[in-house]
């Protein structure tokens, strides 16, 4: 099914990449333009094939293309905007993969002529991995991609933009640009920041030594390291980017972690045990709901052994 005659990639990284692949594989375009700013990254992408053109200049790579995707740290989207502009095709579709969303509004809308549709959207999917390497197909099967469209958005772009996520298996939402950012702010944010914050203070205790670190990381501190191992431009943009709805979550994580200080100095089991029980009925509802593919799984066993 060609949904696109020509579809435009700025940047192509893991989430790039990933779409690249997908869009050859279920053949959603009669041409892909492969654009990114370092020669390196765009040379590997021309050994991966990812594309049927590259270029360095992203003004180049979005002429006359139907849709065009940025996909880079949420800080360069404004410079982008301003630099592809002025040749964007009237009627295009441009489209973004960005984790912050207000922001990159704020930062792209100024650019976007009257006569293009700007719906910004955001894959949930991803891994910690960055590169035109870490990507592959199928990232988006089975989870969901949240666009958000202005009020007056044209309903006929906005479907389109749809369905074409939907062909690549996901499951797409709409809301608006503030809700997604307090949203993904505690879903997806904080934790990321718990564990570069984690991992830190790991590596900063004088008595524990660097091989004992990883020595005995088996279990919980290994899956802090995993998301600590994420892109360090992309989470500092992401911090930067959506710094009131992060703060207002540190400021009730910070809380409820005194409360749960203050329950372990005390010795107040009862309220140890009410939270821990409450936050394994999240995890359990969370596989009920098939919402983590391999965790699920993995969960499922988990559960089995226990119940
Ligand atoms: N990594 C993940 O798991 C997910 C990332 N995202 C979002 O997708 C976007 C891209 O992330 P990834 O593909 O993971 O990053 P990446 O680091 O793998 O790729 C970034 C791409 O942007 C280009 N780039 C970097 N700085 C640039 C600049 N100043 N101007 C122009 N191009 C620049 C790089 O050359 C590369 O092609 C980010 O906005 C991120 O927030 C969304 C969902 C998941
Ligand atoms: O690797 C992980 O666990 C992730 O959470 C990936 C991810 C990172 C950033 C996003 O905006 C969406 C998904």
């Amino acid at each position: 099914m060609i949904a696109f005659e020509r579809i435009a990639l700025i940047g192509i990284g893991l989430i790039g990449s990933s779409l690249a692949r997908d869009i050859r594989a279920k053949g959603l375009a009669r041409e892909i333009i492969v654009s990114t700013r370092s020669p390196e990254t765009l040379r590997r992408a021309e050994e991966l094939g990812l594309g049927d053109r590259y270029t360095a200049s992203a003004e180049d790579a979005v002429r006359g293309a139907d849709l065009v995707i940025v996909s880079v740290p949420v800080g360069a989207s404004g410079a982008v905007a301003e630099r592809i502009a002025p040749n964007l095709k009237p009627g295009a579709i441009l489209t973004d993969v960005g984790s912050t969303k207000a922001s990159v509004i704020a930062q792209m809308s100024p650019f976007v002529p009257e006569n293009v549709h700007f719906i910004p959207g955001h894959p949930i999917a991803g891994t910690e991995k960055s590169g035109p390497d870490a990507g592959f197909a199928g990232l988006f099967k089975g989870r969901w991609c949240i666009l958000t469209p202005a009020e007056d958005a044209d309903p006929v772009a906005l479907d389109k933009l749809t369905q074409f996520w939907q062909a690549l298996g996901s499951r797409v939402d709409t809301m608006a640009a503030d809700h997604h950012d307090k949203v993904l702010a505690i879903v997806s944010h904080l934790p990321h920041i718990i564990a570069y914050n984690i991992v830190g203070t790991a590596d900063d205790l004088e008595t524990v030594t660097e091989s004992e670190v990883i020595q005995y990381s088996a279990s919980g501190f290994r899956d802090f390291t995993r998301l600590a191992a994420s892109d360090p431009t992309m989470w500092r943009d992401v911090c930067l980017h959506n710094r009131d709805a992060i703060l207002e979550m540190l400021a009730r994580f910070s809380e409820d972690l005194a409360y749960l200080q203050r329950a372990i100095r005390w010795g107040e089991g009862d309220k140890l045990f009410e939270l821990f029980s409450r936050t394994r009925d999240i995890r359990r509802s969370i596989i009920e709901a098939g919402q983590d593919v391999e965790a699920a799984d993995f969960g499922r066993h988990a559960l089995d052994d226990k119940d």
